[in-house]
This record gives structure tokens, sequence and C-alpha cells, in this order.
């Protein structure tokens, strides 16, 4: 798919680069330490298959928290809304998204899907008969949605994480303590770790970010690739806790559904208009890429991307 650079994005990255030396690469996850922290790349995908970018929108990234939303959107196909939300709540916390401290203090179920506790007890919805045949379908899905065959996971970031996720671990035996998680602890973050590896460029980023704009069709061909209920849900999610613990804040200075991750993506759905695909992997301190977000806040003011 061509995607032709634009000269107006060109002069929004610019100008949005000069935040990228505030921010730092996320190192938690070694294999991600060797991002370069001044890169800032953008696509915008249109309804009718019409794409524009600036910078290098080829270079793969990790998806990291946004693979939160696909997850998210693939259990509530394969087993409703009801089961989803047994298992995680509806409302923002206020924490960072690894905190353990609510579930800890008040022993029930995260309180939304987009916490990585939230995310780990949705993974665990995801139906198949083994991790291998569980991974092959959300990787499957993601492929559907941004319409790329290739689409599959890093084994190197996938290992680098599954290795020093102990935090993770430790929501897990909380949740597997409390009823939430039923599966082997394990098998859980094996699955979970190399969701978040599924790589992509900003060009398939965009992509899926229309496709839940577009409620959840593909206006190219015209498929719906899940219901529109699902999309909405989703979206909701994105607004609400899209970009942790700075999502009001986000909401007020750009107001459209976003989901970012610690790789510096972030994905954006501007209802029936277009979708964002964002790689910038230097990020400010609650983990939301730091010229990512002031390019968002450059592009909304322009363009008039606010829902509210
Ligand atoms: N915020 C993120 O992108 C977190 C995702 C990462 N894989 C983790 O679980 O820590």
């Amino acid at each position: 798919m061509e995607c032709s650079s634009s000269e107006e994005l060109k002069q929004l990255v610019k100008e949005a680069k000069k935040q990228t030396k505030f921010g730092k690469v996320a190192d938690y996850i070694p294999a991600l330490k060797k991002s370069s922290p001044h890169d800032l790349s953008v696509a915008i995908y249109y309804p009718d298959g019409i794409c524009i970018s600036a910078g290098d929108i080829e270079q793969k990234i990790t998806l990291q928290s946004i693979s939160k939303v696909l997850t998210l959107a693939l259990a509530l196909m394969d087993c409703g809304e009801e089961c989803v939300f047994n298992k995680v709540g509806y409302e923002p916390t206020g924490d960072p998204y690894n905190s353990i401290i609510k579930l800890e203090t008040s022993h029930a179920k995260p309180l939304n899907p987009m916490i990585n506790a939230g995310a780990l007890a949705v993974t665990h919805l995801i139906k198949g008969a083994s991790v291998k045949e569980r991974l092959g379908r959300i990787i499957e899905f993601i492929r559907e949605l941004a319409g790329d065959k290739e689409i599959s996971y890093s084994a190197e970031v996938a290992q680098s994480e599954f290795e020093t996720s102990h935090l993770n671990r430790s929501l897990c035996y909380f949740m597997k303590q409390d009823g939430i998680i039923e599966e082997d602890v394990e098998d859980l973050l094996e699955l979970y770790t190399k969701q978040c590896a599924i790589e992509m460029n900003c060009l398939d980023l965009a992509r899926i970010g229309l496709i839940f704009a577009m409620d959840g069709r593909d206006s190219v061909t015209g498929k719906a690739i899940m219901p529109v209920h699902v999309a909405r849900l989703c979206k909701t999610f994105m607004v609400t806790c899209g970009m942790y613990n700075a999502s009001g804040e986000f909401a007020v200075r750009v107001g459209i559904p976003a989901k970012s991750g610690v790789s510096g993506g972030i994905m954006g759905s501007v209802p029936n208009r277009f979708g964002i695909g964002i790689f910038g992997p230097a990020l400010d301190k609650r983990g939301n890429s730091i010229g990512g977000i002031r390019l968002l806040e450059m592009m909304s003011e322009r363009y008039k991307l606010s829902i509210f």
C-alpha cells in the first residue's frame, strides 16, 4: 500500500519532535531500549483507502498496550459482554497502568481492560486449545484489521518481556488467588507477552484505527470485521482509559479515541473521518509518546478533531 508523504504533516512532525528531548525510551523491557528516542512518524488513513504520512512509517514497532484494545474486541466476540465484564470493570483507575494497589486493597476484578491487570484478565478469555492456537487467533484477527497478512510478533521482544515480567506475574497471581484467572500463570504470560510483541508499522496502525473509526467496518471492502457495538465499546474505553492515567488530560487537549503503548506507538480513531498511526519511542512520565501527544494536540487543533 502506497502512503504519500505530506508536506503539512512533515511540518507538524518537525515541530512536535522538539518535545522528544524531554522524554525517555522505555527500558523496563530490555529489548525496547534499542529504539531511537528522536524518531517520530505518523500515518493517516482515510476511508477511501488514501493514506498520507510523514517520517519513516515503514519502521516496525511492537504494539505493547495497543494490543489491549484488539484483544478486548476479540474477547467480546469470543464470549460476549457479560462474560468479559464478569472479569473486568468499566472504570478508569487514576493509577499507573501496571499498578497492583487496587487488586490488593479491594480483592475485586481489575477496574478496566486497558490496565495491565485488566488486559491479562481479557487475554485469559481468548479461546483456543493451546497458547499457540490462541496466539494464532489473535494474530489472524490483527492481520484482518490491518489488511496485512505479513503481521507477526517479535520473538526477541516477547522473550525479553517474559523474562522480566515480575510485576505482571504478581498481578496474575493476585487474580488467580481471587478466581479471576483460572489458567496456568506462565501460559497466560507467554500469550500476553507475545500479544504485546506483535509488530507492525504506522500504516497498519492507522488502518486499524480507521476500522474502529468506521464502527468495525473495512471501508474499502465493505466487510464488517467486528460488530458495531464491539467497536463502540472499544472506542469508549480508548477515550476513558486509553492513555493510562493521562486519559482525562488527553480528552481535554486532543479529544479522540486513542490507545498508546510503551514502545511509543499511538493508534487514533477519528470517528467517521480517519485512522491515525504514530510512532515516537520517547515517553513522558506516564508512559505515553511525548512527541506523539504533542503531534496529536497540534493535529487536533488544526483539523478540528475533538469529538467533544
Ligand atoms: N503500557 C504498556 O504498553 C505496557 C505493555 C507491556 N507489555 C507491559 O505489560 O508492561
